[in-house]
């Protein structure tokens, strides 16, 4: 007989279907510890296009929450990029200090290699080009992994190049001018973008205050670009231009946006707004949000050119556009008279509507969009 049980159900096709996702693939692997999770939010404009974060998540459900949102963000930064890319994301469970190995990745790779190309992987938060070449072994389906195979490599100086032109447009819409000199950024994690990024503000001669929970990370940017160093739950409050938010999500919420004293919030992590609703509250409150989709889409734009065999001047033209798209955004917002998250929303719904009712025509494709084998 089957168990009663009163406790609330976790409902999956509820969840699916809330946001309109297309498939969820759960991949397990015993011999190498894989699990894994791929999400795959839209494939109107191409093959689904995301990273894989390794991350020891608590709990499964925190893992599959993740994995889904990071995945319909991933549609909304391809479709407001100007790619004919879907969004999807990957995560494995596990701890990427101790549990990467040779046998994990490759057992990913044939999970990504059974999609066909519904979805392409590339490198997130705790996964390396060494990783994506593991990934390679066994699909064509991945991205940024080692140049020798004619690859772009590591997306994440790339990333923070796009995030310090948006921050630049920011601060002409803000500011008046789009020098950063002399302006005080205070920058949440110093990992792979944001060490980037600040080589790019100090450059430019901007003061640099920084915080990590990484000890030899806050050390290198102190070393490096004079960073003042703060500790993890003092960067909200202190007196800066901008913030940039450049570690995990959901770090602008109701405790932290009375906190802030930025103008201008810009920097490279996902999904920064806990809710859509502060991102309103930004707006309310006169502070300058530069939607993190928008600003963060080097990295994709950069490993996107792959699929038409990378050129880098090409692609640093379209990653200098972040600009460009920016300002649009902020334009958009004045124009509606809305919030620049809600303008960059219509912004990429409006690309992924149009291309959905334009008449599908079968034309019969001559080769794989991915050539390298
Ligand atoms: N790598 C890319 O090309 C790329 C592209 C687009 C978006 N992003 C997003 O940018 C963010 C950073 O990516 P990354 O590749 O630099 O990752 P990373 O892991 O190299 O850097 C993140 C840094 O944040 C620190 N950190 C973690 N928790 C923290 C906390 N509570 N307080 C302060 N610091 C904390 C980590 O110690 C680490 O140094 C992620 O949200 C990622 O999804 C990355
Ligand atoms: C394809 C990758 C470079 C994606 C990147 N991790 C991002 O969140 O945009």
């Amino acid at each position: 007989m089957m168990e009663t049980n009163t406790e609330p159900r976790f409902r999956i096709f509820d969840v699916l279907q809330s946001e309109d996702y297309e498939q969820i693939v759960f991949c397990q692997d015993q011999a190498s510890g894989l699990k894994a999770i791929i999400a795959i939010h839209d494939t109107t404009l191409g093959p689904a296009l995301g990273g894989l974060r390794m991350w020891n998540y608590e709990s499964e459900q925190e893992a599959l929450t993740d994995v889904l949102r990071l995945a319909k963000g991933m549609t909304y930064k391809n479709a407001a990029a100007g790619l004919n890319l879907g969004g999807g994301k990957a995560v494995i469970i596990g701890n990427a200090k101790t549990d990467k190995s040779e046998a994990l990745f490759r057992a990913f790779g044939r999970y990504v290699q059974s999609l066909s190309g519904r979805y392409i992987t590339a490198e997130d938060v705790n996964t390396t080009v060494a990783d994506m070449d593991f990934i390679h072994m066994e699909t064509d389906y991945v991205t940024g992994v080692s140049p020798a195979f004619g690859s772009s490599g590591n997306p994440s100086p790339v990333t923070a190049y796009g995030v310090y032109r948006g921050m630049k447009a920011a601060a002409k819409w803000k500011f008046g001018t789009d020098s950063l000199a002399g302006k005080t950024v205070a920058v949440q994690g110093v990992g792979n973008v944001a060490y980037n990024l600040c080589r790019h503000l100090h450059e430019e001669g901007a003061h640099l205050i920084v915080t990590d929970i990484n000890e030899e990370a806050l050390k290198r940017a102190e070393a490096d670009f004079g960073a003042t160093v703060v500790k993890p739950d003092e960067i909200y409050a202190v007196e800066c231009d901008i913030f940039a938010p450049c570690a995990l999500g959901a770090v602008i919420n109701d405790k932290t946006i009375p906190q802030l004293k930025a103008q201008i919030v810009a920097g490279a992590a996902n999904n920064q707004l806990a809710e859509d609703r502060h991102g309103d509250v930004l707006d309310e409150n006169g502070i300058l949000y530069a939607p993190d989709f928008v600003i963060n889409a080097g990295g994709v734009i950069n490993v996107a050119d792959e699929l038409e065999g990378y050129n880098r001047e090409r692609a640093m033209k379209k990653i200098e556009l972040i600009y460009d798209n920016m300002m649009r955004v902020f334009e958009i917002a004045e124009r509606d008279g809305v919030p620049t998250h809600v303008a960059a929303d219509k912004m990429a719904e409006e690309r992924i509507h149009m291309m959905s009712r334009s008449r599908s025509q079968f034309l019969k494709v001559e080769k794989s969009i991915l050539g390298r084998r």
